[in-house]
């Protein structure tokens, strides 16, 4: 049958590191309990046949009912304990695999290099980490036991019913096979249709976000209508991608309980037939036999009919399972077991090659050496890697070839504790999370006093539009620091920066997107910071780097030019090209 839920099963467990032990004895209770279920008739059937057997014997009848009475009784107490068994078995052991399963995740999550977490939007691991983990852990509690004896009464019954009437049983399964082969052919369109209209949700839900945040330009631009439109037609294709959905999940579900109800008709039929064929006197425990088997077979079809509702039910639970499996297979990043000690502050990239997948070389034999105490820019057009390189110098991901040192240790020999003490980053993307303006720049040194953390500000240029917040360094800041204009957020970044004190500074557009009076600010911040330290900068204004001690251009992932402001100028090639394409729009800004 559906043999995915059984891998998840499998994989769940093993990924959860507990013991499945007491989860399969509840599961094994719980199933014996379901078929406990259906001993009462047997036993009564027993019991009546051997009634018209002993064709009116009085004390063989007493007998016969104490017998009756004596198993039904104990029918009844076995199956109390086995639901009791069953119930508290199968749900402690249930959660407790899950809950290591939650565990192993975070830790997971936990390790994960920092470039893979950035691959997700902000909310998605937190949905897999509750959503997705809550439709999983359904699986435990529910839906395996209902899927199992689903799956289990119906085939035990159908070897009960061969028994009685070989023909009949036959006659009862004979439009199954089709039923079954119906469902298992549709699913992959389900699983289609089902991941086309997620995709379309996802998309959708970026556009709304993009629309609502930007609605004031976009009515400035008298832009709006536009995107209504845009909308209007996304909506439309969410609505027949879910038409797509009800089609393929609802309808061979529906096609199978016709199908498999087919069955009854043929059986039915026969049934008619042996009846009309029976001569009254001798065939009393024959029609006894085929009350019997209607009546078994109607226990029969209940839960095959249902499987198949759990079955689509089950599909979206896969979904869920296979995207955490793809988080689970993204490999950590590997530390080392006593970590290296750098020897300075020197950083060098040799024969560095890098890819996001194992298709495409986004970066390409770059070697180029970053001396203590000096200045690098990182200059090219977009798209040619800079941010990827600046990824690598922060060890966000591994190189596929070469390496990143620091002085005179691969990067990988430092292990990310030593790493992270040595480098500051000041990315375009300011990360700040929900607490006051003091907690989040003491990150960047958790023993710093309030003293420190003032004079930090200070250096950064922010302490002016703390100081005038109503809480002051205590201010709450909300969720990624939304209460703060893009220019004040980098400003603190600085500020963190500047009270970890790392000799070692990664920078990345801090100046872009910026009011002028706003980007002199985080200049000067930038300018102190930059003091003293080794300096990588990614540039794209490049008049703030004609004093940098050494400017990498890089063009489609490779080195094209390497030098100083003047030496590069001074040449044909692609720094000089960049340099009078800014000048000329500067000049034209200028002029209007
Ligand atoms: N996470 C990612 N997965 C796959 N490809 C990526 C990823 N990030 C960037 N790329 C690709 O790598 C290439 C280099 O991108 P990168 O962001 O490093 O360039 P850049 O020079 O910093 O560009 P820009 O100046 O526009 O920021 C681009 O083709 C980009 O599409």
């Amino acid at each position: 049958m559906d043999s995915s839920i059984f891998r998840i099963i499998v994989r769940v467990i093993h990924s959860s590191g507990r013991s499945p032990g007491l989860f399969l004895s509840g599961l094994s209770w719980r199933i014996l309990e379901r078929i406990l279920d259906l001993l009462p008739l047997l036993a009564v059937f027993f019991w009546l046949q051997n009634i018209l057997l002993s064709k009116g014997d009085n004390d063989e009848a007493e007998a016969s009912i104490l017998w009756l009475a004596g198993t039904l009784l104990l029918i009844f107490l076995i199956q109390l304990v086995a639901a009791w068994k069953g119930q508290r078995n199968s749900f402690l052991g249930g959660y407790r695999i899950m809950a290591g399963y939650r565990e192993q995740l975070l830790d997971r999550v936990h390790q994960l290099p920092l470039g893979v977490l950035a691959e997700y939007r902000t909310g998605q691991l937190a949905d897999m980490m509750t959503d997705d983990i809550q439709r999983i852990e359904n699986i435990f509690t529910h839906q395996v036991v209902e899927l199992l004896t689903s799956l289990l009464v119906p085939l035990l019954l159908f070897i009960a019913l061969l028994w009685v009437d070989w023909h009949l049983a036959i006659g009862l399964m004979a439009g199954f096979p089709l039923a079954l082969l119906f469902l298992q052919l549709s699913r992959n369109l389900f699983i289609r249709v089902s991941q086309a209209k997620q995709d379309a949700l996802r998309y959708t839900s970026g556009m709304v976000v993009e629309y609502v945040t930007g609605l004031r330009t976009f009515r400035l631009f008298n832009k709006a209508g536009v995107w209504l439109k845009r909308l209007y037609l996304q909506f439309d294709h969410i609505t027949r991608t879910s038409i797509g959905v009800e089609i393929w999940g609802a309808g061979p579900v529906v096609l199978y309980r016709l199908l498999t109800e087919l069955g009854l008709v043929a059986f039915l039929t026969l049934a008619a037939m042996q009846i009309a064929g029976m001569t009254p006197a001798q065939d009393q425990t024959e029609l006894l036999s085929l009350l019997l088997f209607i009546l078994l077979a109607y226990r029969m079809l209940g839960p095959l009919l249902e499987m198949a509702e759990h079955l689509a039910v089950l599909r979206f639970t896969v979904q869920s399972e296979q995207k955490l499996q793809q988080l689970y297979q993204r490999k950590p990043l590997s530390e080392p077991g006593s970590a290296e000690i750098p020897r300075n502050n020197d950083l060098i990239v040799q024969d560095l090659s890098f890819g996001y997948d194992n298709e495409s070389l986004i970066l390409d034999q770059l070697n180029f050496r970053v001396p203590e105490n000096s200045m690098t820019a990182i200059v090219g057009p977009s798209g040619s890697g800079k941010s990827t390189l600046m990824g690598l110098l922060a060890r966000f991901y591994d190189p596929q070839q070469g390496s990143v040192s620091l002085g005179g240790s691969d990067l990988k020999a430092l292990g990310s504790e030593q790493l992270y003490q040595k480098v500051s980053m000041v990315f375009q993307q300011v990360q700040l999370f929900d607490g006051t303006i003091a907690d989040n720049i003491r990150i960047g040194r958790p023993d710093a006093s309030e003293q420190q953390i003032r004079e930090a500000c200070k250096a950064a240029w922010c302490d002016d539009f703390i100081s005038k917040l109503p809480e002051g360094y205590n201010t709450r800041i909300g969720e990624g620091g939304s209460c703060l204009s893009g220019g004040e957020r980098q400003r603190l970044s600085i500020a963190r920066a500047l009270l970890k004190d790392a000799p070692v500074l990664l920078l990345d557009e801090a100046t872009a997107s910026v009011d002028t009076e706003t980007q002199y600010h985080i200049q000067r911040a930038l300018s102190r910071l930059a003091q003293g330290r080794t300096v990588i900068m990614i540039a794209h204004r490049l008049s703030t780097i004609r004093h940098a001690s050494q400017i990498i251009v890089l063009d489609q992932g490779k080195i094209v030019q390497k030098g100083r402001h003047d030496e590069l100028l001074a040449c044909e090639g692609m720094y000089r090209t960049l340099w009078q394409a800014q000048e000329g729009q500067h000049q034209s800004s200028a002029a209007s």
